[in-house]
């Protein structure tokens, strides 16, 4: 069988098991037409150009945050010559009919169109919360300013019950006008003025209360919850991303405070008022409250259904917003990238991939809406007529007077609307509580032990390091061992210079140094100590870290350079540390000088390099890092920035400690020593000419540099 064998960028364009036609194969790109769009494919590898129409077996493709992951390749096996054509249209149209007649059972309820659970793409990881479970932790976070909720409830209470009074004595007042009794209809009337202005009052104070209710539960809920990611380990932000999280943090917040303020408010309201309703309905005539009762148990029973779809609804909504989130998220922040390489529509297709999904999903949660609505109509309606006709049959045989079936029905519409405010609510009540389920997940995450923990602090930090065979892998990728049985002594005051080729674990053993991960096996003393038995905030703020790309806040010079700094600095300070890192020049040309707003992208990157070096030297480390830290410095600044970094401690005749990472040679030739790493283990290790002799990875690293600049 002749096949044509595709991959490459193409492939996922293809829906599966489509008929397409082969419209000219160039050199080893081919174009395509499927349902009359042209898809080009790239990078053919054709072993059969005879292949014509063609019918694509099962394409398998998926995705990553919207790109497309090559899972499989798609096979084409020939039906035909080259140029065949079909009766097309007339298969089409018989295509069309029989999908459609296919499809109509299928939007029956039950139906496989209203499964949601196909297009579970991501991962849903949360364990289901059930409502009362979700209220109690939500009465946590509230607790402590319980009397809004103790006012919002008596208020809810007295308004509800005011208004359900409203009819009884509105059908009162009007039968005792007819009837000419005076003195009751007076009585009536001042009363139904009363529950008037009582229902007006506590509506009001309902309101209210509720929402500064909703107010403080989202206020705390984003605290704890923000506060909650913030003492996560650095692994946890490996596997997490940025627009997921704030996605958390913003609209899953806000979905669920709806909660309290709104749901749960008109919740009660209406089940106070349906309570009130349904007993004055049986006091009136059991057979026709029974009747009622009826109605409103196969209203509740539909109302269940569709609240426990409301909530995976809202549980996949609220994954495809941060999905959608997490797309725009890093288009913006990587807006250059995109610019310079023309992948604006690329990008587009990525975020309507998600909207596509979100779309969707509401137009499901559209039809059960209008599913919903259709069954309450039909069932209130219903009640109407059979109350009018039972009720009248009753006055004719006269078993009831006019005023009470006025009365019946009057309460009759009252229960069923409260029913299905109640369902309304319901349904909305079930989406916030599928959207709390994640944020409650992330709130409960216990803290990384750095935080809990109070280790001891040394009187004074000399700046001796110790790596005693620590092997490491990460933990988002634990079959790759990054670095295997390192042993390294760092004396106080030493320099030492690492190098290695790229991915050899160099700045995998910093982290480690830092504590933002800890080593699988082995250990790091500082000045004899194990580094997890030290005050990690005390010794953190004696290192001065200058890493690969300096990021930078979006705040003043001044301010991105004491950042993180221990203790008050003056100004002076700044200036001096901006000095000695050879910014202050670039600085005080700038309009506004160390009061200018930077951010990432307003600096270039030897700029942002030096308010970091800048940054590092206003602690006056004792050991101070610096990962490829004037890579993007010219050759002058870079000689003048390593004269400050060698230079002694301010409060001593001390040096620092420092660790350099390079792949500039020049750099480091200056180093006491020089680590040379491959494949995670220290490989070489000496003075720049001692390794020269060795004639080792370092010596050909050095003759290759050499090459290049030649
Ligand atoms: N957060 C991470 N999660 C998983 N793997 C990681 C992570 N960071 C780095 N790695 C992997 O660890 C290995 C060592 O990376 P590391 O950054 O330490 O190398 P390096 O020697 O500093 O490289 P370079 O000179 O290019 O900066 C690489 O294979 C890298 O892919």
């Amino acid at each position: 069988m002749a096949l044509l064998q595709l991959c490459g960028t193409g492939q996922r364009l293809l829906p599966s098991r489509h008929r397409f036609s082969v419209s000219g194969v160039i050199d080893r790109r081919i174009i395509v037409t499927a349902r009359k769009t042209k898809f080009e494919f790239a990078n053919l590898s054709l072993k059969n150009r005879c292949a014509a129409t063609a019918r694509f077996a099962p394409l398998r493709w998926a995705s990553v945050n919207g790109y497309s992951t090559e899972n499989g390749t798609g096979k084409v096996d020939d039906d035909g010559a080259l140029g065949e054509e079909k009766d097309g249209n007339e298969d089409e149209m018989h295509q069309r009919i029989r999908s459609f007649i296919e499809f109509l059972p299928s939007i029956l309820p039950g139906g496989n169109w209203w499964s949601l659970s196909d297009d579970v793409d991501v991962k849903l990881v949360a364990e289901p919360v059930t409502v009362w479970k979700a209220l109690g932790r939500m009465w946590q976070l509230v607790a402590r300013d319980r009397w809004v909720i103790i006012a919002a409830f008596s208020a809810l209470i007295l308004a509800a019950v005011s208004e359900i009074s409203i009819p009884h004595y509105l059908t009162a007042s009007i039968f005792t006008a007819q009837s000419a009794d005076v003195a009751t209809f007076h009585r009536n009337v001042r009363l139904l003025v009363l529950l008037c202005v009582t229902s007006g009052i506590c509506s009001g104070l309902r309101g209210c209360c509720f929402g500064i209710a909703n107010m403080i539960l989202v206020k705390r809920m984003r605290e704890t919850l923000y506060s909650s990611l913030l003492l996560q380990d650095i692994s946890f932000f490996d596997n997490e991303t940025v627009g997921d999280l704030t996605s958390r943090l913003g609209s899953d917040c806000q979905q669920v405070s709806r909660v309290i303020g709104n749901d749960l408010n008109l919740i009660l309201r209406n089940v106070v008022q349906g309570t009130g309703a349904l007993t004055y309905l049986l006091i009136l005539s059991r057979p026709l409250g029974l009747f009622t009762v009826f109605i409103c148990s196969a209203l509740a029973a539909v109302m269940t259904v569709y609240g426990m779809y409301q909530k995976k609804a809202a549980r996949l909504t609220q994954e495809f917003t941060a999905s959608a989130n997490n797309v725009a998220q890093e288009t913006f922040s990587l807006i250059r990238t995109v610019r310079v390489y023309g992948t604006e529509k690329l990008e587009r297709e990525r975020y309507n991939l998600w909207l596509d999904k979100l779309a969707d999903i509401s137009l499901k949660q559209s039809a059960a809406y209008g599913f919903w609505n259709l069954s309450f109509n039909t069932l209130y309606h219903s009640t109407q007529v059979i109350a009018v006709l039972l009720g009248g049959i009753s006055i004719l045989a006269g078993h009831l007077t006019a005023e009470k079936l006025t009365k019946f029905i009057l309460y009759s519409e009252w229960l069923i609307f409260s029913t299905w405010w109640v369902g309304d609510n319901l349904s909305s009540l079930m989406q916030s509580v599928g959207a709390s389920e994640k944020v409650f997940k992330m709130m409960d995450l216990l803290p990384s032990d750095q935080f809990t923990t109070k280790g001891s602090r040394l009187q004074k930090l000399k700046g001796s390091i110790e790596f005693e065979n620590i092997s490491f892998h990460y933990p988002s990728r634990e079959s790759v061992q990054v670095l295997q049985h390192v042993n390294l002594t760092v004396h106080p005051g030493e320099v030492i210079a690492i190098v290695g080729l790229s991915g050899s674990g160099k700045s995998t053993l910093v982290n480690l140094l830092l504590r933002l991960y800890e080593p699988t096996s082995g250990q790091i003393l500082i000045d004899g100590i194990p580094l997890q038995e030290l005050d990690i905030r005390w010794f953190r703020e004696r290192i001065g870290y200058v890493g690969q790309e300096p990021k930078l806040f979006r705040m003043d010079l001044s301010s991105n350079i004491s950042y993180g700094c221990p203790g008050d600095v003056t100004q002076e300070e700044i200036e001096h540390a901006a000095k000695e890192a050879y910014a202050h020049d670039f600085i005080s040309s700038l309009p506004d000088g160390y009061k200018t707003i930077v951010d990432d992208d307003l600096l270039s990157g030897g700029q942002k390099q030096r308010i970091a070096i800048a940054r590092a030297i206003l602690r006056d480390p004792t050991i101070l890092i610096l990962d490829e830290a004037t890579s993007a410095l010219d050759a002058e600044s870079e000689h003048n920035v390593k004269g400050v970094i060698r230079s002694l401690k301010s409060d001593s005749m001390s040096r620092r400690t420092v660790i350099v990472i390079a792949h500039r040679l020049s750099t480091i030739q200056a180093a006491d020593r020089i680590v040379v790493m491959g494949n995670g283990q220290v490989i070489e290790m000496g003075r720049h000419k001692e390794l020269l002799l060795k004639d080792g990875l370092y010596a050909q690293l050095t003759r290759r540099q050499a090459d290049a600049v030649a």
